[in-house]
């Protein structure tokens, strides 16, 4: 049915937000099948935040250039101790370090405060982005896709950005910044134990590419795995009292299992894999250092090299060796986020509701004239769901659509409200084509009461507010009235201010339909949706929803998708629809005449109703 349909009552988001989005929503950007094409689109929000961030790149040039000066001084100091120049230079010695090393930490606290603040706004801008671009998305697009797939995006994947900005991207441009700088002074000092140094680098090097080429893909699909559980987690949760009733939860926690164990798979080989990296760089970084302190020492005996420079070249080749072994660990972090920033990019590629450009203008007063005139639709293009279909409807006019399921009467409902746009053929509206009418505008004149409609956590006067935003509390209670819901809210213990339970847990069926009508009444539209309950009510609340519904519908051109005689009855204009074609419209008396598909269905289904009505 209208399942997947939003009440698109208002915007309940700031206009602003959508304006933006609509804003950039239109920019041309590249998809993002690489990850140097992430990085770039990454770097497009950080570099939104310039002046910070160039504060955060000195601090990390100063801290890097402390780390490197300290051992230097290091050297240096014993090297002149050796010489015999006494104790007093060692006094300054010390002084020296100690600020060396107290200034490295204030920089380095520096550059991570500032990071932060620089990362928090970059996530809760794409944050912000991917919120607005999930509400300038078409309806096809959930109906594809499991919510909590979508919402793993906006929650654990921007996580993982934030948490990588935090601090591997930085460690990363330190780690690189530092590495350089201890070549260049290695090199200085001694060429000889550089090169020593250097001939774990190809190794490293290697096993990284080998190790890393392998967690890539597996961090990859750990994201992946962790988007279909938490999908799968909140289907269940919110499905939970079907699976209680069809007693379905030894399948349930089958399926549960079956996609946590592919995460603990996933992570299992990602994290095994990529922990190797840091003993491999442990291993290399001790050998690297055996070498320096044996060769060196037979250098320094040799007269080659002093001392002191073999203490700076220990000093410097765990410098040289940690920010690799950094780079390793941080690589890894930076993959996964890479991968979940991709989803999010993934997300914002996505075609949006097809663009209200081009000389798409609001709609001032609507009196409700329908008119659909040779209209072909199709979902998918395998064949027509709706097939040349024409009828009118005069403002005020009740329309009922009839026929058998998948007929294609939901299909119709949402090409008027442009949820879909109909392929040949042309809608209209007051005589206006519907495609030259901005949606925001035209889905304002409309208004939906569903069989399931959608509630929100929130008090009961917020939930009828949703109709119009800017309503007051006596036109809330009156709109309440009207749909026969006042009396049933004021019998609750906070009234008005009761608060709702996600999907309006709390309340009935009935209530909840009451509720929708209210909404609708407030909203005010000229055009109505219905979608008849099938299920069965109480009689007294029956009797109330259909008073509402009479009331509501009272003056407004409504669309109805009948199950019920009286209704059908009571319809100006009946739609028989079939396997996507119109195949008859008429009253009630004049379709039963015909004698067709009409009558069948009467005969065979209806009458025993309209025989229990007494009809
Ligand atoms: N999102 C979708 N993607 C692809 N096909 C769809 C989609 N929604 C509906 N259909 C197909 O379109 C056809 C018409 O569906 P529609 O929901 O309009 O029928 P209906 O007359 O409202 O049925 P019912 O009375 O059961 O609600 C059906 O064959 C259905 O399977």
């Amino acid at each position: 049915m209208f399942k997947e349909l939003v009440e698109p009552f208002r915007h309940p988001y700031p206009k602003s937000v959508i304006q933006q989005q609509g804003d950039s929503g239109r920019k041309k950007r590249a998809k993002a099948k690489d990850w140097s094409g992430t990085l770039g689109r990454l770097w497009s929000y950080l570099a939104q935040r310039k002046a910070k961030l160039t504060l955060v790149l000195v601090m990390v040039v100063f801290s890097s250039a402390l780390a490197l000066l300290g051992p230097y001084l290091l050297g240096t100091a014993i090297d002149n101790y050796l010489q015999g120049s006494g104790g007093k230079p060692w006094a300054w010695f010390l002084l020296g370090l100690g600020l060396i090393y107290a200034g490295s930490s204030l920089t380095s606290w520096l550059q991570n405060i500032w990071m932060i603040e620089v990362a928090q706004e970059t996530v809760y801008r794409m944050r912000s982005d991917l919120f607005a671009k999930l509400h300038a998305l078409p309806i096809s697009f959930y109906s594809k896709r499991q919510q909590g797939e979508i919402m793993s995006r906006v929650t654990n994947d921007i996580e993982n950005v934030s948490s990588t900005l935090n601090s591997s991207a930085i460690q990363i441009f330190s780690s690189v910044l530092t590495l350089t700088g201890t070549i260049v002074v290695m090199l200085y000092l001694s060429p000889i134990l550089t090169l020593l140094t250097f001939i774990v680098v190809p190794l490293m090097v290697f096993g990284m590419r080998w190790i890393t080429r392998r967690t890539g893909p597996l961090y990859k699909q750990r994201q992946k795995d962790l988007g279909n559980l938490n999908g799968y987690i909140e289907e269940t949760l919110s499905g939970q009292r079907m699976i209680k009733a069809f007693s379905q939860e030894e399948r349930v926690l089958r399926e549960f299992r079956a996609r946590n164990a592919a995460i603990r798979r996933s992570s299992f080989w990602a994290q095994t894999i990529s922990g190797f990296i840091p003993k491999l760089m442990n291993f290399l970084n001790n050998f690297s250092f055996a070498l320096v302190a044996g060769i060196g020492g037979v250098l320094a005996i040799y007269g080659q090299v002093t001392v002191g420079v073999i203490i700076v070249f220990v000093e410097y080749a765990r410098q040289f060796t940690r920010p690799l072994n950094d780079l390793a660990n941080q690589w890894n972090t930076l993959l996964s986020a890479i991968a979940g920033a991709e989803r999010v990019f993934e997300v914002m590629d996505e075609d949006e509701e097809a663009s209200d450009e081009n000389g798409v203008q609001p709609i001032d007063q609507v009196t409700g004239k329908v008119s659909f005139s040779h209209v072909y639709f199709s979902y998918e293009s395998n064949g027509d769901t709706l097939e040349d279909i024409s009828f009118t409807a005069e403002p005020g006019e009740m329309i009922a659509l009839v026929g058998p399921t998948g007929a294609g009467k939901t299909t119709l409902i949402q090409l008027l409200s442009r949820f879909y746009e109909h392929g040949r053929g042309t809608i209209a509206i007051d005589d206006r084509d519907i495609a030259a009418i901005r949606r925001d505008s035209l889905r304002s004149y409309m208004a939906f009461v569903l069989q399931d409609s959608f509630l929100f956590q929130g008090t009961i006067r917020d939930n009828i507010a949703f109709g119009r935003l800017d309503a007051s509390d006596v036109e809330i209670e009156e709109a309440a009235r009207l749909a026969n819901a006042h009396s049933f809210i004021t019998r609750l213990p906070q009234g008005y201010d009761q608060i709702l339970g996600l999907g309006g847990d709390g309340i009935s069926q009935g209530q909840k339909q009451l509720l929708a009508i209210a909404r609708a009444m407030l909203a005010n539209p000229a055009i109505l949706v219905l979608d008849e309950a099938t299920s069965s009510i109480d009689t007294v609340t029956e009797l109330k929803i259909q008073e509402g519904l009479q009331r509501l519908m009272k003056g407004r051109t409504s669309f109805v998708i009948a199950h019920r005689l009286n209704t059908i009855r009571q319809a100006d204009k009946i739609l028989v629809l079939k396997e996507g074609q119109l195949i008859e419209q008429g009253n009630h008396t004049t379709l039963l005449e015909q004698g067709g598909f009409y009558s069948e269905l009467y005969y065979g289904h209806f009458q025993e109703q309209d025989e229990e009505n007494g009809g």
